[in-house]
């Protein structure tokens, strides 16, 4: 469901020709997210440039101004359409959290909620109230804090301080447990010793690099002794003025589209170091057949296709002085099939599930059972709904066996997940047919997704 209640149908068109387009992504929600909790509790005012504005950034700005900090725009008060903040922080008072579906409010608003002098309560959508969550609330307790109730909804009392000091969590369902404590922990009085003790590892690991390194620019010190334990000390959170990087993992619909009609697209500014996981999508397309380069910005040779799965692993890109450049893929005849753990990058399994679709062989995805505790099931929705398109699945424990057939037009359900709705449109790209039922979903962290579709497949950038 959409931000404003409606489910919107959406006849996903059907490439005529290979795509050939320019797309200018929005700004990340991972980075921005972060970078707003972080500006609230900061020591002075922040501005941030390039802010995603969609339904999870603005129900973040919501949560911390309610919660007390200050987010204008450039020009005064806020409107829908700045991204370029300004938050200077305040003094943090208890009040009402909406979390919608974003796991970012959930789990990173109420270590900051228990920095606030009052009561806060938080609820959120349907589907997020089935969303894993005690594992931080529980460390919270741990850590000083009074919260009534495990899942949403629940309420904080915070009294204006948090004692922190160490804590255990198995935090193998979801890696933003321990963003979520670790983000706010420098204000604790004690600061935080975090150690997961679950037996799998915490997935999205490049989600917590993410944290660790936003801190680091914040002047936190914050170290990992263990690959599975973390210390922030108490201190100041530095206020530092950030760009925040493209969504790379919005862009993975649009490289997709180019993978799957044999066609181009490209994606400026993409960033040529980042710990966003939407950068193994270049690995991932080179593994099926497609050509990816990344050409400098404003250069002229040197271009990189980094075959590697990880953010900032084995990357040696040379992107231009200004640090990012222009990501070009251009898709293969026929897309091979892969063999991936998707645990590090388990965001990028709904495309990368409707490209296996499309591959001339069967692939298998795993590492990704922490996938069932997102918007939706994701494993069970891809298994359903690339099965009622006519593709053979065979959903894993932790994962997916993706078989591809001759796939033909179908409703395609989103679960009210943005990424189920762009992986439906991946697939109706070159099947008549497929009608997603809730593309409004997409506004969760791309509202102008069918307008950027439209003008991709009009090849206008
Ligand atoms: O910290 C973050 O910004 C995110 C962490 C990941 O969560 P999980 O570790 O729960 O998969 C990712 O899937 C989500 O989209 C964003
Ligand atoms: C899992 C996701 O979101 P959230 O931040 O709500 O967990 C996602 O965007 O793929």
């Amino acid at each position: 469901m959409g931000d404003n209640g409606q489910v919107s149908h959406w006849n996903a068109p059907v490439a005529a020709a290979p795509i050939d387009a320019e797309v200018t992504v929005p700004g990340s929600k991972s980075l921005t997210n972060r970078a707003l909790v972080l500006a609230a509790l900061a020591d002075g005012p922040s501005r941030l440039t390039g802010t995603l504005r969609s339904r999870d950034t603005d129900l973040m700005i919501a949560a911390l101004q309610a919660l007390g900090a200050q987010v204008e725009g450039p020009d005064g008060p806020l409107t829908a359409d700045d991204t370029e903040l300004v938050i200077t922080p305040g003094t943090l008072q208890g009040t009402h959290v909406d979390c919608g579906l974003a796991g970012t409010v959930m789990r990173f608003v109420p270590p900051v909620a228990a920095l606030a002098t009052g009561t806060s309560t938080f609820d959120g959508d349907p589907a997020a109230r089935v969303r894993p969550q005690a594992t931080v609330l529980d460390a919270l307790r741990a850590l000083g804090a009074q919260i009534e109730g495990g899942s949403l909804p629940f309420t904080v009392d915070g009294t204006g301080s948090l004692r922190g000091g160490r804590v255990e969590m198995d935090a193998s369902a979801s890696s933003q447990f321990v963003s979520g404590v670790l983000l706010s922990a420098a204000r604790f009085d004690e600061g935080v010793e975090l150690v997961h003790t679950g037996s799998a590892p915490v997935p999205s690991g490049p989600h917590i690099e993410m944290t660790l390194e936003m801190l680091r620019e914040s002047s936190v010190a914050v170290e990992q002794p263990t690959p599975s334990s973390w210390r922030v000390a108490p201190g100041p959170i530095a206020a530092v003025d950030r760009v925040v990087e493209p969504d790379l993992s919005n862009a993975t619909p649009f490289l997709a589209a180019a993978a799957v009609t044999g066609g181009t697209v490209r994606i400026p500014h993409w960033p040529a170091s980042t710990t966003q996981p939407g950068d193994a999508i270049r690995g991932i397309l080179q593994a099926m057949g497609a050509s990816v380069t990344l050409e400098p910005a404003g250069g002229t040779a040197g271009t990189i296709a980094d075959g590697s799965e990880s953010a900032r692993d084995g990357d040696g890109a040379t992107a231009g002085a200004a640090g990012h450049g222009t990501l070009v893929v251009v898709g293969p005849e026929r897309l091979s099939p892969v063999e991936k753990d998707l645990s590090a990058i388990g965001e990028l399994t709904p495309t990368v599930a409707a490209l296996c679709a499309l591959a001339d062989g069967p692939s298998r995805l795993t590492g990704i059972a922490h996938l069932r505790g997102h918007e939706t099931d994701r494993l069970a929705a891809l298994a359903a709904e690339l099965g009622a398109v006519g593709c053979g699945v065979t959903e894993l424990p932790d994962g997916l066996e993706i078989t591809p057939a001759p796939l033909r037009g179908a409703p395609w359900r989103a679960y009210a997940d943005h990424r189920m709705a762009t992986a439906g449109a991946i697939i109706g790209l070159v099947t008549a047919g497929v009608e997603v039922d809730d593309v409004d979903s997409t506004s969760k962290t791309m509202p102008g997704f069918t307008r950027m579709w439209s003008d991709m497949l009009a090849g206008r950038g």
